[in-house]
């Protein structure tokens, strides 16, 4: 009831005892507090907070334009509500390697698990998306380097993303994944990678966890955890398929509500309110106050 009961130490303990043990964690993006609390029902490893869906939902294109303040405030309202740890993404740190430190001491005091910092020249965007750039693998290394300085508690996960891939191709993937690895990040997540191979290919370049992102509409093909975990994978993210397979059945209601003028033939496809309750503990709050529930939901 009301939020998490896992202080966020012990979620960032459990979260490195997890990835120790070798398993392949599944970290679906939650588009609000409500979708994680959902996730972790489902049986998921851990919560993503994707920065796409972050911007989106402001509707905003994500091109760096949110803010540390708005990235934290909405990363602790999503891990608040749930036990499973919370990876949050942030974009390139939010300024040079001393923004990038207040970044980690932010995050880590908004309760997420840990973070991914990229090596995109700012304005970022999508690593999907043709056009990139990438700074140079002394910049690169610096926000990393600050970022594993700065943080306090010894599990909060700093995983260094490059996007270099898309630009220079996987020999320099692999390349700057071993400088971000020496510089102190604690896992990889190589962004766009195109094919299994290229995945097996910076697992074996790196001794420690790697990141697939299994995004729609983008570069890689959409391999499934089977495959992933076939060659060595970590963590996977699907980091914005929630908000797209919500807005995609909001938009179909739309439509119904226009051709029809009720959703009446849509019932089946929505969460009952008595799910819905459910999900929010809702009875519990009885113990605090037995006037608040105190009805019955008809099936
Ligand atoms: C993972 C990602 O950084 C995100 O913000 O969720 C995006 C996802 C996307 O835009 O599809 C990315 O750059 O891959
Ligand atoms: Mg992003």
């Amino acid at each position: 009831m009301l939020y998490s009961h896992i202080p966020a130490a012990e979620k960032r303990r459990l979260l490195r005892e997890r990835l120790a043990s070798g398993e392949l964690l599944r970290f679906p993006g939650a588009f609000n507090p409500l979708s994680a609390r959902l996730i972790e029902r489902k049986g998921f490893e851990g919560v993503y907070i994707s920065g796409a869906v972050l911007s989106a939902d402001l509707g905003l294109p994500d091109i760096g334009l949110t803010t540390l303040t708005e990235v934290a405030g909405r990363g602790q309202q999503i891990a608040r509500m749930t036990d499973l740890p919370a990876i949050i993404d942030a974009d390139t740190g939010f300024g040079e390697p001393m923004n990038v430190a207040r970044t980690i001491q932010t995050l880590e005091d908004a309760g997420l698990a840990g973070t991914h910092i990229e090596d995109q020249v700012n304005p970022k965007r999508c690593g999907h998306l043709d056009g990139k750039a990438v700074v140079d693998q002394n910049t690169a290394v610096k926000r990393i380097r600050a970022a594993a300085d700065a943080r306090r508690d010894p599990n909060f996960l700093i995983m260094a993303r490059t996007d270099i891939r898309a630009v220079e191709g996987l020999d320099a993937a692999i390349d700057r994944a071993k400088a971000l690895v020496d510089a102190g990040a604690d896992a990889i997540f190589p962004e766009a990678m195109r094919t299994l191979e290229e995945f097996a290919a910076v697992r074996a370049a790196v001794d420690v966890p790697i990141l697939a992102n299994m995004t729609e509409f983008g570069k890689s093909e959409l391999f499934s955890v089977d495959q992933l975990r076939g060659v060595g994978v970590n963590i996977v993210i699907w980091p914005v398929s929630l908000l797209r397979m919500a807005m995609g059945a909001a938009s179909r209601a739309l439509d119904t509500l226009n051709e029809e003028g009720h959703l009446t033939s849509k019932l089946g496809e929505m969460q009952h309110r008595a799910d819905l309750y459910d999900l929010l503990d809702y009875e519990d709050y009885n113990h605090f106050d037995q006037g608040v529930f105190n009805f019955e939901i008809a099936r």
